[in-house]
This record gives C-alpha cells, structure tokens and sequence, in this order.
C-alpha cells in the first residue's frame, strides 16, 4: 500500500511534464557512465546552482532559489583533481568549473588581454625584436601562469571525458534528471558518490493551478476566490510543498551510493537541529551544514559519528584566500572511501 508520501512523490512525476532534454541528457548519461564504470572510476553526481518554480507555463514570472553555482562549480573542480569523474547537475548560466575563474562578473576575461603592437609600446608583448606584422592579443604577462594552469586542466578534463555538464532551470527539471541519473547510476553501486549543493525549491504551482499566459497585473484574481477579478495590484501565490525526494533517493533510486546533501540556514540556532533532522528524516549519509552568510567561510559536517565543523584559516596579510571547497571535497572523499572500505569489510551499515 502505498504511503502518502509515496502517492505524492509518484503524483508529482505523473502529473508534471517531463523536460524536452530528458532524451538527449539520458543518452549522454548512459555512455559517461558506462565508459568511467568499465575505467573502474568513481562518479560523483554533483547538483548545482537553484532551481526556479515557473507562475505561467509560458513563463515571464518565475520564484528562483538563491544560489549563485560557486559550491558547486569549485567542488567539482576538486573532485576532478582527485580522479573523480563529475556529473555536473546545474542551473542553466550559473557558474561552472573552470570557466568560473573568468566570469561575466568577476574577473572579467577582456581585463586580462591586451593587443600586442610594437615591441616596447606594451611590456606584455611578445618576445624582444619582434614586431607584430599586425596588432595581436595577448595574455598580459602578470596573468599567464594563473590561467595557464586552468586551462591545462580544463582541457584534461575535456579530453579525457570526465566532466558531463546537464544544465537544468525549474525544480521539476531538476528531479526528472536527477532521478534519471540516479537510476544510470545504480551500475556504479556504492562508487557512486551523490552531493546535493543544488538549491531545491520546497514549494511549486501543480499544474491544475498553473497559469497558460503571462498573468496580468490588472486582473489579478480576488482574493476572495470567486474567481472574480480583483482591481488591487496584489497577486497572491498558492504553492504546494515538492516532494521530500530525498528519501525516494536514498531508499530506492540510489540506495547503495554515497548520498551527501547540504543544508542552507540563515538563523544559526536553527542550523544543527536542521541538520540532524535531515539525517534523521532520509537516513543519508552525511549533511553537510551551512550559513548563508558565513558558506564560504564555515560548514558544518553532521553524520552519525556526530559533527565536525570545517573552516578556511584566518587570512594573514598578502595571503591569497583558501576556498572552503578545498577543504570540504578531500573530506567527504575521505568518507566516500572510508565507507568503501567498510563496504569491502561486509559492514552493511550506512
Ligand atoms: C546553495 C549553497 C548555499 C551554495 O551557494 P552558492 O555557492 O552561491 O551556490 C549550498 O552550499 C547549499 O546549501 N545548497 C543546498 C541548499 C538547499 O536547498 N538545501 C535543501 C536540502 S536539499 S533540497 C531537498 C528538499 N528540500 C527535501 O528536503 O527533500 C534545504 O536546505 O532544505
């Protein structure tokens, strides 16, 4: 008999659409995973960036989840340092590995070239004696070692075919993927490493409630529910809670992989309770907790064992900043293979 929960979860993917990638990201899935699972490599499927919740199927208002992709693009990068191969679950134009070095907002990629013209105009010039035949662009010179060895393993990862990036945008996108590559994935067993730093809506309009077109400020619908329609400018939303899928992950999409999920607070009396509920709740293997406003400074590891938390070093004068993913990533490998080798023991435990 299936349980509330179960109705709303099967309810949910029978009732909402399917997204039009769905084809095309499952074929890619299937012979990533297949090539890393015969190379005998760990997957790691790593959620990233917010999901939206549309007002109108033809979409011109849409609530968004705060998340600007950076947890989730740097770990990835981590993760592939360690031989990890990365299924990069995103939101559509948030930040991805690598190219996050360079983005639109910070770093801006044209303050780093300058056009090469005759030698001694420019001291980022190419070699002494040489004069450009035209005016060239180079890489200004105090920039090259920096971006050198972010491209040297942006192409490694390219060519050897370890990073598969599947954007999304609304959350019922997000969760038909996800639990389609959850679902390739079950081949890899517990070499599947699962870390949720997506930014999942927990309210959406079902579709009996969506609107077709782009609704209109001057007839926003009473608030008395006569379907009658108002004059005031307010428009009043009614969402229904998504699915806990957690739990749906855990027990039957991926129950032998590693699941990792992060826990977003703002309120730090709220943030361990939180997390242990969260434990408690889908009996995963670790949440990982943190603060909006302290997330790239702190986070919190909350487990079985109990809680350990993770923070980058005081900055001393001159001293480049530590990411906090750099920190983060070799721990949860650390438990990935601690639980592996459990695993490999006849420990059956989580
Ligand atoms: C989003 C950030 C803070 C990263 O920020 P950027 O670097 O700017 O990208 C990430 O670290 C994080 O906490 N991600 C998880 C946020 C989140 O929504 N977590 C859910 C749990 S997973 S969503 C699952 C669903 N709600 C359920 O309970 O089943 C929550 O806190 O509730």
């Amino acid at each position: 008999m299936a349980t509330t929960h179960e109705l709303s979860e099967t309810h949910y993917f029978e009732t909402n659409p399917p997204p039009s990638t769905l084809p095309e990201h499952t074929a890619l899935a299937n012979s990533f995973i297949k090539l890393h699972h015969s190379a005998s490599r760990p997957v790691v499927l790593l959620t990233s960036g917010g999901t939206t919740v549309p007002l109108e199927n033809q979409t011109v208002r849409f609530i968004d989840n705060f998340s600007a992709g950076t947890r989730g693009a740097t770990s990835a990068e981590y993760f592939l340092s360690q031989g990890y191969a990365v299924v990069f679950l995103h939101r559509q134009f948030s930040l991805l590995p690598f190219s996050r070095h360079y983005s639109h907002s910070t770093n801006c990629f044209l303050d780093f070239l300058s056009e090469w013209g005759r030698i001694g105009e420019d001291d980022e010039g190419g070699k002494d004696g040489e004069q450009a035949a035209t005016p060239d662009v180079v890489v200004k010179a105090r920039y090259r070692q920096q971006m050198l060895s972010v491209l040297r393993k942006y192409r490694k990862a390219k060519e050897q075919n370890l990073l598969l990036l599947l954007p999304f945008t609304t959350v019922t996108s997000y969760l038909f993927t996800l639990k389609m590559l959850a679902c390739q994935m079950q081949c890899l067993g517990n070499e599947a490493l699962f870390y949720l730093a997506a930014a999942v809506s927990d309210f959406f309009v079902p579709p009996s409630r969506m609107a077709e077109h782009k609704i209109q400020s001057g007839d926003i619908p009473s608030t008395d529910g006569d379907g009658s329609t108002g004059g005031g400018k307010k428009l009043v939303v009614d969402l229904d809670p998504v699915p806990k899928f957690l739990k749906r992950l855990v027990e039957q999409w991926a129950p032998r992989a590693m699941i990792v999920s992060f826990k977003l607070e703002t309120d730090p009396s709220m943030l361990l309770s939180k997390c242990r509920q969260s434990l408690d709740r889908y009996s995963h293997h670790l949440v990982i907790g943190n603060l909006l406003s302290t997330r790239k400074r702190e986070v919190v590891f909350v487990d079985r064992k109990g809680l350990e938390w993770i923070r980058t070093p005081e900055l001393r004068d001159g001293e480049e900043e530590v990411e906090i993913e750099s920190l983060i990533v070799p721990a949860v490998i650390r438990k990935h293979q601690e639980l592996l080798q459990r695993q490999r023991s006849g420990d059956t435990n989580r």
